[in-house]
């Protein structure tokens, strides 16, 4: 069963438009993630997913609408965007406020498993490795949003089910709403509560997983949905 989501919301968004020249990307596009929900957003390359993750992280202004989110989301790119002449606990303290700015971010660092490389410098570690800085950069805010534009797509397979496992528990364990952009439906089902297509710039259907008997069949149901016959990519 997945864990009922908190009654707060992490973010709640309501007819959000955002046009480059003539081209309407987001097209009065409303969402709500409640904290503790894990929500997947699928959709064909080019259909605005990163726009709208970007509109909502704040790092993108929309053109119309409103974005409610009660703290500042925080964002996991598909690159770790680490700075390179900080350490690693550097780089996870970097934009904390307050005392024991170190002690902090070795409490994050050790929950992705990091804790004995703190002073080490970010080129010394590997892909996976780097992104769960990464992670921990993230979660040391103590986000009530946490965005994630496909963290896990330039990892190798058995690092990205690593990687899975990592985010479901630190995700359980402390309650934020996510909203990850994918291109991979079996990585939506595994883990999301709610999987979310985006359409015609806005969310064009969505799917409790829960509410489905069989996860074969929600998946060849999502393929179809981004106009893929099963077992061809989804690029
Ligand atoms: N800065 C920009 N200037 C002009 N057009 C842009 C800009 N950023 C995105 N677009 C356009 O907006 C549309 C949506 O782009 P976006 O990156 O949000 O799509 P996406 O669904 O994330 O794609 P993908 O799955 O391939 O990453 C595309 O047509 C893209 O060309």
């Amino acid at each position: 069963m997945p864990p009922t989501p908190d009654e707060t919301a992490a973010v709640t968004a309501t007819g959000l438009v955002r046009a480059y020249g003539d081209s309407l990307v987001i097209n009065r596009l409303s969402l709500r993630i409640p904290c503790g929900e894990f929500v997947a957003l699928l959709g064909e390359s080019g259909c605005g997913k990163t726009t709208l993750l970007r509109a909502l992280a704040g790092l993108d202004t929309i053109q119309a609408g409103r974005i409610d989110a009660p703290r500042r989301p925080a964002v996991v790119f598909q690159e770790h965007r680490l700075l390179p002449w900080l350490s690693v606990w550097q780089n996870v303290a970097l934009g904390l406020k307050g005392e024991a700015p170190r002690a902090k971010a070795e409490a994050a660092l050790t929950e992705v498993g990091l804790g004995s490389r703190l002073d080490d410098w970010p080129r010394t570690l590997s892909g996976g490795q780097a992104q769960r800085v990464a992670l921990a950069r993230a979660l040391v805010q103590e986000p009530r949003l946490l965005l994630l534009d496909e963290p896990f797509a330039a990892l190798d397979a058995l690092t990205r089910i690593k990687m899975h496992h990592l985010v479901r528990r630190l995700v359980a364990k402390h309650r934020p709403g996510v909203l990850l952009v994918t291109h991979d439906v079996g990585e939506a089902i595994s883990l999301a509560d709610r999987i979310l297509v985006m359409r015609e710039g806005a969310i064009a259907s969505e799917y409790t997983v829960s509410d489905q008997p069989d996860a074969r069949e929600l998946h060849s149901v999502l393929l179809e949905e981004l106009g893929v016959a099963a077992g061809e990519p989804v690029h």
